[in-house]
C-alpha cells in the first residue's frame, strides 16, 4: 500500500453532505489521504439552508482530537466551522500541545444560505489565537473583509488583505478566494514572500455549496502528502474547479459540488481549459 498520509478535520457536520466534515473527508479520500474528524457542531442542513445547529461539548471535541492524534497521528490538520470563542481557544491549545505544524484554517463564518456559523464574539479569538498558528488561512472575500476590517473590491485589495493576514495577524500564508467576485474566480495566494494568482473559468451554477470547505480540504490533503504550499494550492484549485464544473445537480437549492470529478475528469487535458 505504500505510505499512508493522514489528515484531520476539526469542523462542523453537514447532514446534507456538501460542506463541513463530509466535504472534507470526501476530498481527503479522493486525494488518497486517510481522513479523520473531530466534530465541533452538528448541523441539520440541506441544499436549502441550515435548519439547526447543535454544539458539541468542549470535552467531546478535545476527546476526539486527543484520540486521533495520540494513536493514529496526523500529517496535516484543517479547521472549519468552530462556532464559539471557547472552541477556538480549545483548538488553539490542542494545536500547540500536539505540535501541529501543518495547519490550514478555513475561517468559516456564514453559510451560503445566510446562517451564521461563527458567533460575532468569536472573531477576536480567531484573529488572536488561531491565525498565528496557521500555515495558511483561506478566507473568501467577505471573511477577509471581517478579518482585516478593509473593503475588498479588486485584485489589488485581495493582495492587500492577504498581506495583512500574514504580516498583521501572523499567519504563515493566506489565500483570499475570489468566488464572491464578479468575473473570473481568481484566488490570491500570498506565501509570505510573493503573490501568486490562480485563475480558472467561472461556471454559472447554483451548485456551489461547500466550495470553500472542499478547496481548503484539498490544500490540507496535499500538504499532508508533503507538497509545497504553492503546489498544494494549485492542485486544490484544479480539484474545486472540476468539482464545480461537473456539478451533480442534486437538491432544490445550492447543491453540493462533485467530489468525484477530479478523479473522473482530472487527467483530461482540456478539463480546465474550456
Ligand atoms: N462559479 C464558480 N466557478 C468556478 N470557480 C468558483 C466558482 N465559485 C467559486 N469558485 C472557486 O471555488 C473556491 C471557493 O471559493 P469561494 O466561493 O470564494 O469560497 P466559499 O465557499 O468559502 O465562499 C475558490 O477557488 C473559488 O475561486
Ligand atoms: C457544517 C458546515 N461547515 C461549513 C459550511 C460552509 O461551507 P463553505 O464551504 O463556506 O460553503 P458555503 O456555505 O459557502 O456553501 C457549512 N455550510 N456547513
Amino acid at each position: 500500500m505504500g505510505q499512508i498520509y493522514k489528515a484531520l478535520t476539526i469542523a462542523g457536520s453537514d447532514s446534507g453532505g456538501g460542506a463541513g466534515i463530509q466535504a472534507d473527508l470526501k476530498t481527503f479520500q479522493m486525494l488518497e489521504v486517510y481522513g479523520m474528524s473531530a466534530i465541533t457542531a452538528v448541523t441539520s442542513q440541506n441544499t436549502l439552508g441550515v435548519n439547526g445547529i447543535y454544539d458539541i461539548p468542549l470535552e467531546g471535541i478535545e476527546g476526539q482530537i486527543n484520540s486521533v492524534v495520540s494513536d493514529i497521528g496526523v500529517d496535516a490538520v484543517k479547521t472549519g466551522m468552530l462556532s464559539q470563542p471557547a472552541v477556538i481557544e480549545l483548538v488553539a491549545e490542542q494545536v500547540i500541545k500536539h505540535k501541529i505544524t501543518k495547519l490550514v484554517v478555513d475561517p468559516v463564518m456564514i453559510a451560503k444560505g445566510g446562517a451564521s456559523l461563527l458567533a460575532d464574539n468569536a472573531q477576536d479569538a480567531l484573529r488572536s489565537r488561531l491565525l498565528p498558528l496557521a500555515s495558511v488561512v483561506t478566507p473568501n472575500i467577505p471573511e477577509a473583509e471581517v478579518i482585516t476590517g478593509m473593503q475588498i473590491t479588486s485584485i489589488h485589495d485581495m493582495k492587500e488583505a492577504a498581506l495583512r493576514i500574514v504580516q498583521q495577524f501572523g499567519a504563515g500564508a493566506a489565500v483570499v478566494k475570489g468566488g464572491h467576485s464578479s468575473g473570473e474566480p481568481t484566488d490570491v495566494l500570498y506565501d509570505g514572500e510573493q503573490f501568486h494568482l490562480l485563475t480558472a473559468s467561472r461556471y454559472e451554477t447554483r451548485h456551489t455549496h461547500g466550495t470553500g470547505c472542499t478547496f481548503s480540504a484539498a490544500i490540507t490533503a496535499e500538504l499532508a502528502k508533503g507538497s509545497s504550499l504553492f503546489d498544494a494550492v494549485q492542485t486544490a484549485k484544479r480539484f474545486i474547479t472540476l468539482a464545480i464544473r461537473y456539478e451533480l445537480g442534486i437538491g432544490g437549492g445550492h447543491g453540493p459540488t462533485n467530489h468525484w470529478a477530479y478523479w473522473r475528469h482530472g487527467n483530461m487535458k482540456e478539463s480546465m481549459e474550456s
